[in-house]
């Protein structure tokens, strides 16, 4: 038999399996809906048993039918071969036949490890590996692995050599797609990692750090139902573009309970994907602002009252400024929440009015204390002052505060110097003038810190809110259960902080690559990272060495940038060579756009797939502008901190030195850059 026509008989044997597999799948989805639909009669019976049932029911029913419909494409993609004779097939699910035994285990079950763990040094009773293709219910390929040829029986036909190649040269499209059929060995072994404590995995760009974070989190699902499915899982990531591209990885393995979240998007009702510049990120980010924003609170309110009088008794009692300071300076001293601390602020101002009454005693006027204290409490006039002089704050409004130059420089004394002051004034400034909806990514944690220390505004007051900024999640922040953190080498101290108390009692993983930081100082952050994951007691580490993504011609050409920076066993290395050098054009400053829009059309036309181009934030848009009257929807301008994370089939880097310089990392920021494609790279040079 010739080799084509061995591939087509396996194709055969394997389309019978399939055919078997989608036809229970079909009995399947009919027996959860007809439970559906009876339990909603249980229900009509409304005895609280009854309705209890029913509501068991149709919650096990509709996660049924939730796994069923999930993406078809790739239901079954796995076969092992063992020594017992058994054939075991593996697929995005796991399903049985009538008689319960197993057609299709899921991937994730123990079963299955072997096909991520066996190598033909430990074949773990494998003989064979069989990594089936699908276009949805037709299988157009097989492709095996021979672990243990000398237990193979005579007949046993060995097809093609290398699924994870296939897979790797095929373009990528829009969206990042699920690899459980060719996850790697080094791979599993983060995926299958205990759920407890932090598990840590690094490694250089293209290790499969996001693919292996996603799986991780579609296997702890499976096999920590009862925990995890509740609080839920928490995935986050660099931008809304970067969450985009990864949204589908989850949903195409059937696990819909996460929730994925950009950086600036952790917080509730305050979305924004604005980025500062990367000195103002930089200020915004230090965990200096602890202390700055501690500060602004003890400030009074740009229009709180410096003095209050009134008459009692025909005697006239006046809180002078110096007075007010220094019972708001008491209070603050006894610490607390500000918006909590209302009643205490009402206590002390009574209490000095009070002092000053018992001094102004004499034949004419006898004050009582507690008469004082109930009468004065009563009035309007003292109400409206304490709500003026202590009013409900509110974090965003908090900030703006802070773009009077004078008030942050009254809090940041000794902790910011003058030129951060002002790049922080300004920046809020401009903020105040947009009316709020300017907020940066870097704010979001900085509101969220002021969040935490003023606390709940009064109840009364919420509706007359200045702002649209309830959180929908209660304040109650520990509701996770397992928090992801990709590109976590970018979070910022600031950040670190924030998304630690997401999981204050949650299990971790933590994904990233120090190599690729934007985040100037890595010491202040791994501090503000230690605090962030106080308590946990477990933390394993992976390091991720292979770089799936580029090929060996674009990565060499990438390391380049950082190669006397980062030690050599600190960069992975890249499985696939294409022959393909990268593209290294010059141009002068009146020709880069003429370069780079013939640069991009030839990408276009010698790729298929996606086409990034990546240039400096600060020229994103007049490279946009360039690239205007191309009407591509496979083209992407992005500016190189939009690129992490991403990956393109073919991608255009323009002006690489401007793109070192305009970062705060460097050289770093551009191995981001040039590592983002798989198959063709071109960088264009300003001369
Ligand atoms: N085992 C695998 N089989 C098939 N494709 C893989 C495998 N591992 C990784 N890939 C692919 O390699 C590419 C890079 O993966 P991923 O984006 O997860 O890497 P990363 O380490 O997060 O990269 P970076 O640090 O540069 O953001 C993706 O297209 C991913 O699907």
């Amino acid at each position: 038999m010739s080799e084509a026509s061995e591939k087509q008989a396996e194709i055969a044997v394997e389309q019978e399996h399939v055919d078997r597999v989608y036809a229970r799948l079909d009995e399947l989805r009919s027996e959860a809906e007809a439970m559906r639909d009876k339990s909603y009669e249980y229900g009509r019976e409304a005895t609280p048993e009854a309705l209890n049932e029913r509501d068991v029911m149709l919650h096990h029913a509709n996660r049924t039918l939730q796994a069923l419909n999930a993406e078809s494409e790739g239901l079954v993609f796995g076969r092992l071969d063992l020594g017992t004779g058994d054939a075991v097939h593996i697929g995005r699910l796991g399903i049985r036949d009538q008689r319960f035994d197993n057609l299709l285990v899921d991937w994730r079950a123990p079963l299955a490890a072997a096909f991520y763990q066996a190598t033909p040094e430990h074949p773990q009773d494998v003989i064979r590996r069989r990594v089936i293709r699908c276009s949805r219910e037709q299988v157009i390929d097989v492709s095996d692995d021979l672990l243990a040829p000398d237990s193979a029986p005579s007949d046993m036909r060995v097809i093609g050599d290398g699924a994870l190649m296939a897979a790797l040269t095929r373009s990528r499209g829009e969206t990042m797609r699920n690899i459980v059929a060719t996850i790697q060995k080094e791979q599993d072994e983060a995926i299958r990692a205990p759920e407890s404590g932090v598990t840590e995995i690094t490694g250089g760009p293209g290790t499969g750090k996001t693919a292996v974070a996603l799986h991780r989190a579609a296997y702890l699902l499976y096999r920590e139902q009862r925990r995890l499915g509740g609080p839920g899982v928490l995935v986050i990531g660099p931008s809304p573009v970067f969450m985009s591209y990864i949204s589908r990885v989850l949903p195409s393995m059937g696990e819909h309970n996460v929730e994925l979240r950009a950086l600036g998007e952790v917080l509730d009702g305050l979305g924004t994907s604005n980025i500062d510049d990367p000195r103002t990120a930089e200020v915004k980010g230090s965990s200096r602002m602890v202390k700055v924003l501690r500060r602004a609170l003890r400030l009074a309110p740009p229009d709180a009252p410096d003095s209050f009088k009134l008459y009692y008794r025909g005697a006239v009692l006046k809180l002078e400024a110096d007075e007010l300071k220094r019972i708001r300076r008491n209070l603050h001293n006894k610490g607390g929440q500000p918006n909590k601390t209302r009643m205490k602020a009402a206590d002390a101002l009574l209490e000095a009015l009070w002092q000053q009454a018992r001094g102004l005693a004499g034949d004419d006027f006898q004050p009582d204390r507690d008469r004082l204290i109930s009468e004065i409490g009563e009035r309007i006039e003292f109400h409206r002052f304490l709500v003026a002089w202590w009013p409900a704050l509110y974090p965003m409004q908090v900030l703006r505060w802070l773009s009077d130059p004078e008030r942050l420089a009254g809090a940041a004394r000794r902790l910011l110097a003058a030129e951060e002051v002002d790049v922080l004034a300004k920046s809020w400034a401009s903020i105040a003038e947009s009316s709020g909806s300017d907020w940066t990514v870097a704010d979001v944690a900085l509101i969220d810190e002021l969040r935490m220390l003023i606390g709940p505004p009064p109840k009364r007051s919420r509706r007359a809110e200045p702002e649209a900024e309830q959180p929908r999640r209660a304040v109650n922040y520990d509701e996770y259960a397992h928090v992801v953190i990709d590109e976590a080498q970018d979070l910022s101290p600031m950040q670190w902080r924030m998304v630690g108390r997401r999981g204050r009692h949650a299990s971790w993983t933590i994904v990233g690559d120090p190599v690729q930081s934007s985040w100037p100082d890595p010491a202040e952050a791994a501090t503000a990272r230690a605090e962030a994951l106080i308590g946990q007691r477990n933390h394993r580490k992976f390091t991720l060495r292979t770089n799936y993504r580029n090929s060996a011609e674009i990565f060499d050409y990438a390391s380049n940038a950082v190669c006397d920076l980062v030690d050599p066993d600190d960069l992975p290395s890249a499985v696939r060579t294409t022959g393909i050098e990268p593209d290294v054009r010059e141009a002068t400053a009146e020709g880069l756009a003429a370069t780079t829009r013939e640069s991009a059309l030839d990408l276009l036309e010698r790729a298929e797939g996606t086409i990034g181009v990546i240039t400096t934030m600060s020229r994103r848009d007049e490279v946009r502008a360039w690239l205007s009257d191309v009407d591509e929807s496979r083209l992407r301008v992005v500016g190189s901190l939009d690129s992490k994370g991403m990956e393109y089939d073919a991608v255009a880097v323009v002006d690489p030195d401007g793109l070192a310089a305009e970062s705060t990392t460097g050289r770093r920021a551009l191995y981001v850059a040039l590592s983002r494609a798989t198959q063709l790279l071109a960088v264009i040079k300003p001369s």
